[in-house]
């Protein structure tokens, strides 16, 4: 048995009470300091027997309005991306501005960076990681770092380090200090020998991505310390994102962003990927209503830690025939990317979301016509505020 190294300091766990725990650590494999798996179990047997931290099913209603009701302390992390930009305002609003921290590798835009708490973090360096928890009495954590398909597949190895490796440190903070802990997965989680239309939530998951084999590795290791060990993982498999807020990023959906910006800026758009690419999609504000639901849902409703969410599938030309309804002048051309082409081509065509319907109410408000509008008007409304400066 190992000597202790560090001590874990009295930290507060999700009933807002606290728990002192001991736990030698050892050193793992990229150098960060992490618990070994034998003192990890000895810290969370104390918090499994806590009521609040039970396993799935065995909290009664009264903990759960309280644990949602974020009063005694309860603090958000949330690991930054675009996604997160728009979560954070919504969390504030919700449960504080104070109590929900955001945090990235990067220096985020200043409209981000100063509406409140943020704290710089490398989901690789352990040590801060689990800093930041302690420090600030982190109850759930909010995990989007990630590189996406396209960008996974141009550096491997960094895909590799940031949504692998990254996604152990997480899982291993989560469950030591007792937080709730939401990761994303994605259409890409499933591959060409899944069925596509529709993919339902359990068939085979066979990624041909760096990106995919990490999300089902993640939506797995979520799993398995669910189980193993009574961490409260729930994860939501989102369709392709469509946002205004933010600019794309190293998706292959990201196409049906980028044709709102062009069509605006230039009234031309050249897509990647072929014209009849069907892709399952979702509006940000559906995406960001589901995260919320789920994390709020009593874990009784859940029959499963990990569900398929969906609003809508279009293709590259129904959309652009959707856009020219507003701006018939739109110019549209097809330069396809070999690589998001085969990646776009191994990804559900349609996601069967019945099981979040059925269990936790599930329901999107936004549909392809409505997407469209809402995205130009929007983006419509920047380019006149900014003109009229
Ligand atoms: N945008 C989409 O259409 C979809 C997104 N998702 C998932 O949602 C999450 C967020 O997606 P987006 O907002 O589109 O991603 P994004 O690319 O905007 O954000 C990823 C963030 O990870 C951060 N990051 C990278 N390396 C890091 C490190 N070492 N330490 C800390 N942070 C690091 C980046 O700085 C960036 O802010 C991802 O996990 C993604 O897989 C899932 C399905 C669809
Ligand atoms: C669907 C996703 O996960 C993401 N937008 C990507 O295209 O990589």
């Amino acid at each position: 048995m190992p000597q202790p190294r560090y001590r874990i300091l009295p930290s507060r766990i999700l009933s807002g009470r606290h728990q002192r725990g001991v736990a030698p650590l050892s050193r793992c494999h990229n150098g960060a300091d992490t618990p070994t798996l034998r003192s990890s179990n000895r810290v969370l047997a104390a918090v499994r027997s806590r009521p609040v931290f039970s396993a799935r099913g065995s909290r009664s209603d009264a903990e759960l309005m309280q644990f949602c009701n974020l009063s005694e302390g309860q603090r958000f992390v949330l690991l930054k991306s675009r996604i997160s930009h728009s979560l954070s305002p919504i969390h504030r609003k919700r449960y504080g501005k104070n109590n929900v921290i955001l945090s990235d590798i990067r220096k985020p835009p200043d409209s981000v960076f100063y509406s409140g708490p943020f704290i710089y973090s490398d989901i690789l360096d352990y040590k801060n990681l689990r800093e930041i928890v302690v420090n600030n009495r982190i109850t759930w954590l909010i995990h989007y770092s990630a590189l996406l398909s396209a960008v996974g597949e141009a550096n491997v190895p960094l895909a590799r380090a940031v949504n692998i490796t990254g996604l152990h440190n997480i899982l291993d903070i989560a469950a030591e200090h007792g937080l709730r802990l939401f990761v994303p997965s994605t259409i890409g989680a499933f591959g060409p020998t899944s069925p596509r239309n529709p993919t339902p939530d359990l068939c085979v998951q066979r990624p041909r991505t760096i990106y995919g084999v990490s999300k089902v590795h993640a939506e797995l290791m979520g799993e398995y310390y669910h189980y193993r060990y009574g961490l409260d993982f729930r994860c939501l498999r989102y369709p392709g994102i469509i946002s205004a807020d933010s600019q794309p990023g190293g998706g292959t959906t990201d196409y049906a962003v980028q044709i709102f910006h062009d069509a605006i800026k230039t009234g031309r758009f050249t897509c990647n990927l072929k014209p009849d690419t069907r892709l399952p999609m979702m509006y940000i504000d559906d995406c960001l209503k589901a995260t919320l639901e789920v994390m709020e849902a009593p874990a009784s409703s859940l029959t499963m830690r990990t569900y398929n969410i969906n609003a809508m599938s279009f293709t590259p030309e129904e959309l652009a025939e959707e856009v020219q309804k507003h701006m018939p002048e739109l110019e549209v051309n097809y330069d396809v990317d070999a690589v998001r082409q085969a990646i776009a081509d191994s990804w559900p065509m349609n996601f069967d979301d019945s099981n979040a319907r059925k269990d936790w109410g599930w329901k999107h408000d936004f549909d392809m016509a409505e997407l469209v509008t809402t995205m130009l008007n929007y983006l419509n409304s920047g380019r006149l505020a900014f003109q009229a400066n």
